[in-house]
């Protein structure tokens, strides 16, 4: 099995040291896009087309935004506008903030980074531009994030780095303008025509959110039994791999995949890509790599190692990381995606 070091010690970035206020995410001149403000990675809806400060709707002390972006606290400010109540995952999560803090809350600092630069932007597939969901066949990416991939990709090189096969990420994104490197970089090309994204045997179904979904889960009769045995099988391909040196056994959620023994992982992708578009060993290139899973390390380690961009890590709970900044989840790469026009040169 694959174990990732974690070496997480500071940022190596260059840029000004970070002020507390900036390393407690709450930032004083953040820009909030249209129509929305952010709150430690939540979203409110509001009125008004201007660009807002959230001076006036982020508190100032790092208990008062902790408290504020609380969902229960947000429940009971609703029901009761009054007690605030903090459970030990609110606590963990900003905490864990503190050390990897918001992309959409360091926005200023990143984009002062930026200042004159050209940006590489990478992109993992799974649970950063689609939500994680139970059938990967149905793990289909919104025209919302696609549209605003496609608007990442007028300002900056784009390209899609996934575990997946190449055609698979491809006929999930469906956009000719980026690269896409499948097979954990492996297997990496540049525009290509887009493939059906019809499907046959969805059925429709809601999510846990209760929004409607399209859904293919015909081993469904078979989780309970998989849930029961992922052990005992993961330990027998790990047994019978022994017997193959050339190969080697990686996982993921609930995933097993067999690769080659072969020095390349999306680290190395993100390498190849710098270098192919001509954008290696270059001060004016800001490299940023987004990614959820622990594949998505190696790309991270690259950027971390070299002093050469960021690594944004899309977590809703604590793990460790060789990336600088979080973003909660797959709505809020979608909402940095449409900010970073105020990015580069
Ligand atoms: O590198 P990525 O683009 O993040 O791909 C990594 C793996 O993603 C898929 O599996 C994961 O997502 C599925 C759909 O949401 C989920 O059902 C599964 O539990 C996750 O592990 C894909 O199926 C794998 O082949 C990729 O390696």
């Amino acid at each position: 099995m694959m174990e990732l070091e974690s070496n997480h010690n500071s940022p190596v970035l260059t840029d000004p040291e970070p002020t507390s206020k900036s390393r407690l995410g709450i930032h004083s001149s953040l820009y909030s896009p249209p129509n929305v403000v952010f709150s430690l990675g939540l979203f409110l809806k509001i009125q008004g087309k201007k660009p807002l400060a959230v001076d006036d709707v982020r508190s100032n002390s790092w208990l008062d935004a902790m408290k504020s972006s609380s969902p229960t606290h947000r429940k009971k400010a609703k029901d009761f506008a009054s007690e605030l109540v903090l459970t030990d995952t609110d606590v963990a999560y900003h905490n864990w903030m503190l050390k990897y803090p918001s992309a959409l809350v360091s926005f200023e600092r990143i984009t002062n980074y930026a200042q004159g630069k050209r940006i590489a932007l990478f992109l993992d597939y799974d649970g950063t531009l689609s939500p994680i969901v139970d059938n990967p066949d149905c793990a289909f990416m919104s025209n919302a994030m696609r549209a605003a991939v496609r608007n990442v990709a007028k300002y900056f090189p784009t390209a899609i780095i996934s575990g997946r096969s190449r055609d698979k990420v491809y006929e999930f994104v469906g956009l000719t303008e980026l690269y896409y490197a499948g097979s954990h970089g492996m297997d990496i090309m540049g525009p290509v025509r887009p493939l059906s994204t019809d499907h046959v045997n969805c059925i429709r179904s809601t999510d846990k959110q209760g929004k409607e979904v399209n859904l293919f889960q015909p081993a469904s009769e078979f989780l309970p039994m998989i849930n029961e045995y992922w052990t005992a099988i993961a330990q027998c391909v790990q047994k019978t791999l022994k017997d193959y040196p050339r190969l080697r056994l990686t996982h993921g959620r609930k995933v097993l995949e067999v690769r080659p023994v072969l020095d390349w992982n999306k680290g190395k992708a993100v390498e190849f890509l710098l270098e192919s578009l001509g954008l290696t060993n270059c001060d004016d290139v800001l490299p940023i790599y987004v990614g959820d899973d622990r594949t998505d390390e190696d790309a991270f380690k690259v950027l971390r190692e070299g002093n050469r961009g960021y690594g944004i890590f899309v977590s809703s709970a604590p793990k460790e990381s060789h990336a600088l900044y979080s973003l909660r989840d797959p709505s809020e790469v979608q909402f940095c995606s449409w900010e970073v026009k105020f990015l580069g040169s």
